[in-house]
């Protein structure tokens, strides 16, 4: 990219942080806003209209969602692209298209049933809007993410967790277009070829699962391909990836669903789960596809089972570049989070090393963030050792020590309990009542085991208790917001996996976070994607985990908000990529001349680099080529 369109870039961003500015002076009632505004037209020769080159007319364009602006093809591309008497006359602005598809999602009265709404957290009203979303994005991708963008607080909860579970559960009754590809065990041999007929030649970000531990909510089998596109939803909207370059897979590997198995419109492979030998062979062979047709891809595992997702990862990471969202994106948010809630009590990070942490749920998220949250207070001056023993973790079998009868996986055993005074199975009640942590987190996905003994016995030991209910979607969360603060007296610092509202509690509004990797894998993936970093270590985790700590306000710190503002998402992934990037750079893994030269020159220079390179949805003029002419 020239370092002329890259000045460009720079300043539209600060023409844009200087509306920004100007908005505020406008609304505190100071007129001297007049002096942001636009200078007089000058000749910029920096400044090219952007074009994109379609290989399609017609009536197939418009069938293309990729490409379609339905009632918003502008008259002459309408001539030129051989659309006429195709559409109504009359051509709508992107703008008055948005206004329309709002009014029907927000009124609209399409009918759902409750009784096929069973997932707690998920009303009628949300899967509504989830399908009068999803038939806008198989119509017109480009409005369905201006809308996703512009509506972020509004619309993640319904492209993503919690009606994203909703819709993984019933995936199977509401498949009306493919969307991403299909791989199955049986297609062993094929998939080096199978590969090849997804459209697209260049594809940035590839998000995989085999269904194996939906959300929480189990094995999903085929049914799991909704996660991965929900994920690449967000992929595009919070971090810019072009929707053209993404690719949401699914590897149905059997399942142990027996209700899925047993319905006659399950979509998958009606066989039992593969596991040993035989699952990673299948594996091997679809990363292999994978990053055969696409090397350069970033490649994120998602939803896996504990069984496999630690070894798929430590398999293939030193390989490609790739990396486990729920193990790795989840540890970063997780950190975050307890950083912005020391800020929130008037402490520093530096005060990580003091936290007694009891989390539950020893699975691949849980222990991620047990490993990471120590790495932290390696950073603060402990060894990692010291560290471990600042930390309580249990399971479905109640408190790990070292006495546990099962074998402990390579993840759990350093943080097995090791004193005379930890008992082993010991129950949650019994362990937040002996050790008083001051952070309390839930990764488990069982539902309510912050039960009211537990939170006010929190509450009890702590002025200000950090209570951290990650599981997904809203049943599987251990509390919600309203219980904990209810048994605390309203002193808790909160941030849960799905979003919960504020509350109201004795007069006065508490606020409630939302402690989600949604704040993380766009960003990580944008920084290593333009940084071509090749591999994501810890160390560009923990840069990542620290940049979204530092994206909260201050002024949000003081109404106990511990993450950012959803409605900043693309700044938040643009300073968490810078962030990535900069660690990437330090370490020797950036390998993007483009990015090293804009990171030598300066911050500002980074940020309008990353910046210049999110995809927006604008529709850009179409020019169409003919297949065989060469851009
Ligand atoms: N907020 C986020 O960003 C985020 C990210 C990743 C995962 N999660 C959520 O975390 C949950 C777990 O994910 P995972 O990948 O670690 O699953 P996993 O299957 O790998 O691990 C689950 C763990 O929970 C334990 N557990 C189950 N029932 C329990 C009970 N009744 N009491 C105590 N422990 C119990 C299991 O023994 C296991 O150790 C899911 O709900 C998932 O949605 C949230
Ligand atoms: O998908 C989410 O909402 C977060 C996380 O990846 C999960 O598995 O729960
Ligand atoms: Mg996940």
């Amino acid at each position: 990219m020239s370092l002329l369109k890259r000045r460009a870039a720079y300043g539209a961003l600060r023409a844009s942080l200087a509306e920004g500015f100007a908005a505020r002076l406008l609304g505190s009632g100071v007129n001297d806003a007049r002096a942001f505004s636009a200078p007089a037209a000058t000749y910029k020769p920096s400044d090219t209209v952007d074009v994109e080159i379609v290989r399609k007319k017609g009536i197939d364009l418009i069938h293309d969602p990729l490409f379609n602006k339905g009632t918003g093809f502008p008259v002459p591309e309408r001539e030129r692209l051989e659309l006429r008497g195709l559409l109504p006359k009359k051509s709508l602005s992107m703008q008055a298209q948005a206004d329309r598809f709002m009014e029907d999602y927000q009124l609209g009265k399409t009918y759902i049933d409750p009784k096929h709404v069973s997932d707690g957290g998920v009303t009628p009203d949300h899967v509504r809007r989830w399908k009068v979303l999803q038939e806008l994005q198989d119509r017109n991708e480009t409005l369905f993410y201006r809308l996703l963008l512009d509506n972020f607080v509004d619309m993640a909860p319904i492209v993503y967790t919690p009606t994203v579970g909703w819709a993984c559960l019933n995936f199977h009754k509401l498949y009306r277009r493919p969307r991403g590809m299909y791989f199955d065990a049986t297609d062993k041999g094929e998939m080096a070829s199978m590969v090849w007929n997804w459209p697209a030649n260049d594809v940035d970000a590839i998000v995989v699962t085999d269904g194996g531990r939906i959300l929480g909510l189990g094995d999903l089998g085929l049914n799991g391909l909704g996660i991965p596109i929900g994920k690449l939803d967000l992929y595009v909207a919070a971090a810019g990836f072009n929707p053209g370059r993404i690719l949401p897979v699914v590897l149905d590997v059997g399942t142990s669903n027996r209700v899925l198995k047993d319905d006659p419109l399950y979509l998958g492979l009606n066989q039992d789960r593969m596991s040993g030998p035989e699952y990673f062979e299948v594996m091997d062979e679809l990363v292999k596809a994978l990053m055969g047709r696409y090397p350069d891809a970033v490649l994120q595992f998602e939803d896996f089972n504990m069984e496999h997702a630690t070894p798929l990862l430590d398999r293939y990471r030193h390989h490609h570049l790739c990396f486990n969202d729920d193990i790795q994106g989840t540890a970063a948010t997780a950190v975050a989070g307890v950083y912005g809630a020391l800020r929130v009590q008037g402490k520093s990070n530096k005060e990580l090393a003091q936290q007694r942490i009891v989390l539950v749920g020893a699975g691949s998220a849980g222990m991620g963030v047990a490993r990471m949250l120590a790495l932290g207070m390696v950073k603060q001056g402990l060894t990692y050792e010291e560290a471990t023993a600042n930390f309580w973790i249990l399971d479905a079998d109640g408190l790990i020590t070292v006495k546990r009868e099962k074998q402990l996986s390579s993840t759990v055993e350093p943080f097995a309990r090791k004193t005379q005074a930890d008992v082993e199975g010991e129950t949650l009640a019994a362990t937040v009542k002996r050790v008083k942590p001051t952070v309390l987190i839930g990764l488990a996905g069982a539902g309510k085991l912050f039960t009211e003994e537990v939170l006010t016995t929190m509450g009890e030991h702590n002025e200000r208790p950090i209570i951290m209910p990650m599981s997904n979607p809203t049943h599987r969360m251990e509390c919600n917001a309203m219980e904990a603060q209810k048994a605390t007296g309203g002193r808790t610092i909160f941030a849960s996996g799905s979003p919960c509202n504020d509350v109201e509690y004795e007069g006065r509004t508490i606020s409630s976070s939302q402690a989600n990797n949604l704040y993380i894998f766009p960003g990580l993936a944008l920084g290593a994607h333009l940084g071509a970093t090749r591999v994501i270590t810890d160390e560009m985790l923990m840069a990542a985990a620290e940049a979204l700590g530092d994206c909260i306000p201050e002024e949000d710190l003081d109404k106990d908000i511990v993450y950012p503002r959803l409605k900043d998402i693309r700044y938040v992934s643009m300073i968490v990529a810078k962030r990535v990037m900069k660690m990437a750079y330090d370490m020797g893994h950036l390998h993007s001349f483009a990015a090293k030269k804009a990171l030598e020159i300066s911050d500002e220079e980074l940020e309008a680099y990353v910046q210049e390179h999110m995809w927006e949805p604008v529709y850009k003029p179409l020019v169409n080529l003919p297949v065989g002419v060469q851009e």
